[in-house]
This record gives structure tokens, sequence and C-alpha cells, in this order.
């Protein structure tokens, strides 16, 4: 893993916004499409705020959650929301989102859907993750229920996942996916996260999920 230390928070989400947007740019100049695939949480809101007034094509430009919260759209804590808000507005407003969540009692019911929507998306050209204290990024929880199935190799495209710590269900792009990403950017911020991924980098991706996708990321961290 690479490890950019940023002077502040403001100058971290300005420079990674701008990182993120050269490369969706670099790929639609190539190969005339990209996908961007970015976390919900708390952390992220000015890098899509950024990201939102951007001039890019984004009508060629497939974007997606790392993970959703099985929740409606109208749920406060939905991240689809958290994109219709903060990046799918102004020039992005032209990206095509593509759905990690549908209205159904339960993950189960819609994966398969959810998968095909996403396939022709793949690989992601430029992938943004967040990640909790207790090492966990997507909805890949230490502890959680279908984590050993999320970490194999042989993973689907996406599994719902259930853990204490997430509280609702949740569905999550898996270990597979996400670390097939062209590129790959880690967002934390704060003493906590910095320590913890430090730890992350020695342990089994059993114990601390984020281990699946550190090889290949670079991480941006700032106070
Ligand atoms: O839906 C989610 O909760 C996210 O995708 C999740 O993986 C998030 O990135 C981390 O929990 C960090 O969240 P914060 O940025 O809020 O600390």
């Amino acid at each position: 893993m690479t490890f950019l230390e940023y002077p502040d928070r403001e100058l971290m989400m300005l420079s990674l916004a701008d990182r993120i947007a050269g490369e969706l740019a670099d790929f639609l100049r190539r190969e005339g499409r990209a996908s961007l695939c970015v976390p919900g949480g708390t952390t992220p809101g000015p890098i899509l705020d950024t990201l939102s007034g951007v001039d890019l094509d984004w009508g060629n430009v497939a974007v997606f959650l790392n993970d959703e919260r099985w929740v409606a759209e109208d749920n406060p804590r939905s991240n689809t929301r958290l994109l219709r808000e903060r990046l799918l507005r102004g020039k992005a407003h032209l990206a095509r989102l593509i759905p990690l969540y549908a209205p159904a009692e339960t993950p189960e019911d819609m994966l398969e859907a959810l998968a095909d929507g996403l396939r022709p998306h793949l690989p992601i050209s430029v992938l943004l993750l967040g990640m909790g204290a207790d090492m966990h990024t997507a909805s890949l929880f230490p502890g959680a229920d279908r984590l050993e199935e999320a970490l194999s190799a042989q993973a689907p495209l996406l599994l719902p996942m259930r853990a204490e710590a997430a509280g609702e269900p949740r569905i999550t792009l898996t270990a597979p996916v996400l670390a097939g990403a062209m590129n790959i950017h880690i967002l934390i911020t704060g003493p906590e996260k910095r320590a913890a991924i430090e730890r992350a980098a020695g342990l089994s991706a059993q114990d601390a999920p984020v281990a699946a996708v550190l090889k290949n990321a670079t991480v941006h961290w700032a106070e």
C-alpha cells in the first residue's frame, strides 16, 4: 500500500477529488467509458461535492456504491440517497447510477437482478473506499455472517451481509470485485483509523477485512 499524509482534511478532499477526476478522464479518453465506485458513510461527502461540479463526460460514467444498507431511499441511512444528494447533481447529474438497492424485503430477493445490472460495468475504473475503526470496508465487517464467502476468490459480485456492527442488513460488493479495481483509494481521517489501517496491514482479511484490498491501494489520510 501507498500511504499519503495530508496537512489537513480540506486539502485532502480537494486533492483526492482532483486525482479521481483525472483517472476517470483517462479512462474516458482511452475507452470511451468509465466506472466510479464510492462509499457511503460520513467521510466522503466533500469529495462527492467537488466531483459533482467537475467537467467530465459524465454521460459515459457509471456510478455505484461499495455497499448499501437495506433501507428505502427516503431513510436517512440510505447511501443511495447520499449519492443523489451529493454526487449525482450539477455536472454529474448525467452519470448513470447503477443501483445496489431495490424495494424488497431482503437483499437476497434482489441479489441476482442487482448483480446483472452491475456486471457490464466491471472491472471498476476508480474505486474509493472508506474504512471503520474496526477495519471493515464496504460492508465486509469482521465477524459478519458471510464474510468468508465474500473474501473468497470465487465470490459472486454481490453478497448480502449481516453483522452486529452493521445495524440493518447490507448488500456489498465482494473482495475480488473491489480488489480487481484499476485504481484503489482508501480515504480515512483521524488517529484511530490511522492506527487501524497500519494494524490491518499485518493481519488476515478474516480479522481485518480492509486487508483484502490494501495491496494495490493508496491510502489518503489527514488528522
Ligand atoms: O455504508 C457504509 O457504511 C460504508 O460504505 C462503509 O464501509 C463506510 O465507508 C465505513 O463505515 C466508514 O464510514 P465513515 O466514513 O462514516 O466513518
